[in-house]
């Protein structure tokens, strides 16, 4: 007998379903603007100048046995370091948490299998929009999502008063996802003032921060300023969850190497939370890739490869926001009857360009630019070779 013919076919993945399309598209002038991969101005994934000497000093010191505490212990602690502040009291204190993950995903993944067993009756607040996968995390973690409002769809900004009512309206103690920066897919962040007065809010509501930082660097270039909200955050006493991923701003995609991490109020409470997360990835995969945790344990506890990194980085961050300046340059010199301001005021990744999922589908049938149906565009994917030809498809379906 068969078993399996009632298993119908999952349903299509928004930003995955993308990328599947530009693949088998034989135009020479097809645009990948989908999936958030950085891309350099020829078009090509990198691979960072860090990441390779870093493969030099590495080479041959792979542990054959899962991997060693004292190397994922060290990715933990550059890897919180490098979000809350090297100074962070919390950290000597050993105040916090911390387990390496599979990216930013199993990051996400393991919080909410964790808030499930632990906080059985609670939901998570997610922005409207957010990322797509967000929904699927905590749905299969048994999670109930709700929502709250992040984007103006009008003035394509902040929709702050909303999001603000949303937060008081909440039962206190609420859990809520926060995009510490860059956030995806609209490239709109909460200025410092406006994060001061989250942050204020969440003290009165009790509610839990759950920040989800898969662009630190991205937004301004500069780790710091991006981690900007979470340490306001820090300042102000929250106990903070943090999901961490090096894929995009060290470009290790396919190493899947990421960092969760809860803050606790003491040690022996710490001590108790590492147990309950290790518990659960036991079950899940035992231990996670070595390689990347190597790579990335080595570049941020090696001075000379952190700067570079830095510096490499900053390269990155610069060539998005060029391609942002160049692209709506290019549609008002085509005489664009719109106002594209906002795809320079966004920030990292993404541009939430507005356009309707009509004129993306034009876009794609007509042009061969692929992206997601809710117009986001991953200026990553946009090149000098190619922004004319897309400025003038944008303005043709926008006209
Ligand atoms: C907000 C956010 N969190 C976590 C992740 C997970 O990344 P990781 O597991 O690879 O570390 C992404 C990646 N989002 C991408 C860039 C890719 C994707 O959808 O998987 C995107 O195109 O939105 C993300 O945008």
């Amino acid at each position: 007998i068969d078993w399996w013919d009632h298993v119908g076919h999952a349903p299509k993945d928004p930003i995955m379903s993308v990328t599947e399309a530009f693949l088998s598209d034989t135009s020479p002038n097809k645009i990948n603007l989908g999936v958030g991969a950085y891309r350099d101005d020829d078009g090509r994934p990198v691979v960072l100048q860090c990441v390779r000497d870093g493969e030099v000093k590495i080479a041959g010191t792979e542990f054959l046995e899962s991997v060693s505490a004292s190397v994922s212990s060290k990715l933990v602690e550059e890897s919180v370091k490098l979000i809350y502040g090297k100074e962070a009291d919390f950290i000597k204190e050993g105040r916090f948490a911390g387990v390496q993950a599979l990216s930013g995903t199993g990051a996400c993944r393991l919080f909410a299998e964790f808030q499930r067993r632990f906080y059985p009756q609670s939901r998570i607040y997610l922005p409207i929009p957010t990322w797509s996968n967000h929904h699927n995390i905590w749905r299969d973690a048994q999670v109930p999502g709700r929502t709250f409002h992040y984007y103006h769809p009008d003035s394509k900004g902040l929709h702050f008063a909303a999001l603000m009512d949303d937060i008081k309206n909440a039962p206190d103690r609420s859990f809520f996802l926060l995009h510490p920066c860059a956030h995806n897919p609209t490239g709109v962040d909460p200025t410092e003032e406006q994060w001061r007065e989250i942050s204020n809010l969440f003290k009165v509501k009790n509610h839990f921060p759950f920040f989800d930082m898969a662009y630190q660097g991205f937004a301004s270039g500069d780790l710091d300023k991006d981690a900007k909200a979470i340490r306001i955050f820090l300042e102000d006493g929250h106990l903070i969850g943090c999901a961490q991923s090096f894929a995009k701003n060290m470009g290790l995609y396919g190493h899947r190497v990421g960092c969760l991490s809860v803050l606790c109020v003491d040690a022996k409470q710490a001590v108790a939370i590492k147990s309950q997360l290790q518990h659960i990835t036991r079950a899940m995969y035992s231990s996670p890739p070595v390689h990347g945790i190597l790579l990335v344990s080595t570049i941020l506890s090696d001075p000379h490869l952190k700067e570079l990194w830095k510096k490499e980085l900053k390269v990155m961050a610069n060539r998005i926001h060029r391609m942002r300046s160049t692209l709506h340059e290019s549609l008002k010199k085509l005489g664009s009857p719109l106002n594209w301001d906002h795809m320079t005021n966004q920030v990292g990744m993404f541009c939430f360009s507005g356009l309707s999922p009509d004129q993306v589908n034009r876009l794609v049938k007509e042009f061969h630019i692929y992206m997601t149906y809710d117009g986001r565009i991953s200026m990553a994917g946009v090149t000098t070779s190619n922004v004319s030809y897309l400025a003038n498809a944008i303005h043709e379906v926008t006209k």
